[in-house]
């Protein structure tokens, strides 16, 4: 569990009591999972009922940089898409501090997690992805993906003392290959607004009758929108891609769930010809940006309890796989 910051009911108490208008707190627990933020589960009761809502405190991303995320949240949830509303205290405010740093609380989502997603699971996501892209195209604020290309070149120097030669090699060519995409003529005509660019399994919940009984499951919603941003919408798809559909080897694409994403996705957005052209490069770049965090949360970990950092060789695999198309 990653709970960068430990908080106690009695931290949060008289806060929520008096600045909100949610009851009082009855609970808060430490969510397992998770190695960017500190997350809670906070409970609080009014009028005899029970209401379940979030708590994140923010560990890395600045009172700044944070608005973009929660505003967004807000814009799709009140578009009917299934995303996590920031909860308003009595004066209209949804960016809180708590313990000196950046805090939000919003609504908890319905549901559970497939790790293992039936074709079902990724239409599901395919078709509200699109959706979520065109419900973003009004939203009036733009904020860069703050994992993407900037930050790679930035990142890249920090990491390659930990690899072999062949790695080394493999990580400075996707690079330099990315860099000519991302300044080519077709990458900056890609259509492009607000993108979730983490839309991983564990960040989708699906509202579900029976937890061994998939057949039935909708969609509870997407969540984790820290690493959203202004990018190109293709990219939010590979993303979703690389881990949606990966086949039984882990790192090739699964022909069926990939065909039910896609059609699912195109049932609402059709991909334009260009973006159709520039697929084999962007779902390329998915896997570079996830190889270099993991690096860089491998090699160059913070402090917390008992935190886990992903493996980097996932997404060393998936590159080489996509290369490979
Ligand atoms: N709005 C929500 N509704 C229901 N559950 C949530 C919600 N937000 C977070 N969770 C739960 O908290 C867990 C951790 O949250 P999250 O994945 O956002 O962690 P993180 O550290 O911020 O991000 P990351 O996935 O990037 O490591 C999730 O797996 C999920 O179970
Ligand atoms: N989804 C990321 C973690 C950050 O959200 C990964 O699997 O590397």
């Amino acid at each position: 569990m990653a709970v960068f910051t430990p908080i106690e009911l009695s931290d949060i108490s008289n806060w929520i009591a008096t600045d909100f208008d949610i009851g009082r707190a009855i609970d808060i627990r430490g969510i397992h999972g998770g190695i960017e933020n500190s997350n809670f589960f906070l409970d609080t009761e009014k009028d005899g009922k029970k209401y379940e809502y979030v708590l994140t405190i923010f560990e890395r991303l600045s009172a700044a940089q944070l608005p973009y995320y929660l505003e967004l949240m807000r814009h799709l949830a009140n578009k009917g898409i299934p995303v996590p509303k920031p909860l308003e205290n009595i004066n209209g405010e949804i960016l809180f501090s708590l313990k000196g740093k950046p805090a939000a609380i919003v609504s908890k989502l319905p549901g559970l997690s497939r790790l293992t997603p039936e074709a079902r699971h990724c239409e599901l996501v395919g078709e509200n992805l699109a959706k979520m892209h065109l419900a973003s195209a009004d939203f009036q604020r733009a904020q860069e993906n703050l994992r993407s290309l900037s930050w790679w070149q930035k990142t890249v120097p920090q990491v390659l003392s930990y690899l072999s030669n062949t790695q080394k090699e493999l990580l400075i060519s996707e690079l330099a290959t990315q860099e000519q995409f991302f300044t080519s003529e077709a990458y900056a005509s890609l259509p492009q607004g607000a993108s979730h660019c983490d839309l991983f399994r564990d960040n989708v919940l699906f509202d579900s009758q029976d937890a061994s009984d998939s057949s039935q499951d909708q969609l509870g919603g997407f969540f984790d929108f820290y690493f959203a941003g202004t990018d190109k919408w293709l990219f939010d798809l590979a993303v979703t891609a690389n881990d949606w559909c990966l086949a039984e080897n882990k790192q090739d694409l699964d022909p069926v769930r990939f065909k039910a994403l896609m059609d699912a996705y195109q049932s609402v957005r059709p991909l334009t010809d260009n973006e159709k052209q520039s697929w084999p490069l962007m779902v390329r770049a998915a896997a570079l940006r996830f190889w270099i965090s993991r690096l860089w949360d491998f090699y160059l970990p913070r402090d917390a309890h008992m935190l886990t950092p992903h493996d980097p060789r996932h997404f060393e695999n998936i590159l080489l796989s996509r290369k490979a198309i």
